[in-house]
């Protein structure tokens, strides 16, 4: 809703210069300092910037780990308002911006750096901001509650393969399959880089979903221990934090690449960086049906309902992404 300080561009739509968002001023549990700002300032646009009503918004464990101050050397100053992952349309571009325009249907991760340099305004919220080089077009058959769901995870997932040289004919363990990142490995192992076998890890009542993947080899891991298995890996996608073990189920010359904490050597361990770009190379596979978005049976939650969404969020149990909408 703009407010009354709104103006009207010459489009004729009305630019807000506030916005209903979620936001936190200290640090502690979702529950306890999320609270819901009707009137949060939104900045003047970049050059480079575009300014998006929020359709949908997904949620991540980066941003409940943020308000558990796990990162808050890097995080800007409080208040913050969370997310990263935003599905919506563009009221307004900055003077350089040159691939969108008023009317877009755009997403993406509008934090370049996973951990650094973060906005204050994020997209929970709606209204939010981003750079041109972060966002994309979004596919035309996937909703925004769809497309909300894909960036962050998505990106995450990519780079780790590219980061290990995943390529075509090789084998890969994904600890943590059904998860954002884990669900988005697995895929675009099998279907955008050709892997040789699949396995992962899921506990009991995950086994099914891993299968309708396209896993050829669920391991629960409730049962039994990855690491025991004869089978050994070229590559590992470790999503859960467990490089410790991984060592022991890579082949000779195989890579093992970390997204949780504490991935060490000779795991190669790394923090994304949103690129819209990933997401456009990746527009053809999501277009065709290849790719798919993996949405949490809780998913969508209304926007007032995003304390209960990071609740179940941080029970470490959601299948795919939890979004958030309508905003
Ligand atoms: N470095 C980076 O750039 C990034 C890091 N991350 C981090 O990576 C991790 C995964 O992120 P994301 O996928 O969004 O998380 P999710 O919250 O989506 O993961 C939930 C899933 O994790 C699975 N899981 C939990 N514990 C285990 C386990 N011991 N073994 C196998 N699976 C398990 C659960 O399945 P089940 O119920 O069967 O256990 C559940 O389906 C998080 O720690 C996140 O902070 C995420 C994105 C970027
Ligand atoms: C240090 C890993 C950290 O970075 C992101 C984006 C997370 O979700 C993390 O846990």
């Amino acid at each position: 809703m703009a407010t009354e300080a709104s103006s009207t561009d010459p489009t004729n739509i009305t630019i807000p210069s506030h916005t209903k968002a979620w936001f936190y001023s200290q640090h502690g549990k979702p529950l306890d300092i999320l609270k819901l700002h009707p009137n949060w300032p939104i900045p003047q646009l970049k050059h480079d910037q575009l300014l998006i009503k929020v359709v949908a918004a997904s949620i991540n464990p980066v941003d409940y780990k943020r308000m558990h101050a796990l990162f808050k050397d890097s995080d800007p100053h409080l208040p913050i308002v969370p997310g990263f992952d935003v599905a919506g349309i563009v009221i307004k571009v900055g003077s350089e911006v040159v691939r969108f325009k008023v009317g877009d249907e755009v997403y993406g991760d509008i934090n370049e750096e996973g951990l650094s340099n973060l906005k204050s305004l994020g997209t929970l919220s709606e209204y939010t901001i981003a750079e041109e080089r972060l966002l994309a077009h979004k596919p035309k058959n996937l909703s925004f509650i769809e497309a909300a769901s894909v960036p962050l995870a998505m990106e995450t997932a990519y780079e780790g393969l590219e980061r290990a040289d995943f390529s075509a004919g090789k084998s890969i363990l994904v600890l943590g399959g059904a998860g954002g990142v884990g669900s988005f490995a697995i895929q675009l192992a099998k279907h955008v880089y050709g892997a040789s076998k699949i396995a992962a890890t899921s506990s009991t009542g995950k086994l099914q979903f891993l299968r309708n993947l396209g896993v050829d080899l669920p391991i629960d891991y409730t049962k039994e221990n990855f690491e025991d298995l004869p089978e050994k890996f070229d590559v590992i996608y470790d999503a859960v934090g467990q490089v410790d073990r991984a060592v022991k189920a890579i082949k000779e010359g195989g890579k093992i690449v970390s997204i949780a904490p504490p991935g060490f050597p000779p795991a190669i361990f790394f923090v994304l960086t949103s690129k819209g770009s990933i997401l456009e190379k990746l527009r053809p596979y999501f277009e065709s049906g290849q790719l798919k978005p993996v949405l949490d049976p809780k998913t969508p939650v209304p926007f007032s309902d995003v304390i209960e969404a990071f609740s179940y969020l941080e029970t470490s149990r959601a299948v795919g992404k939890i979004v958030i909408y309508p905003i």
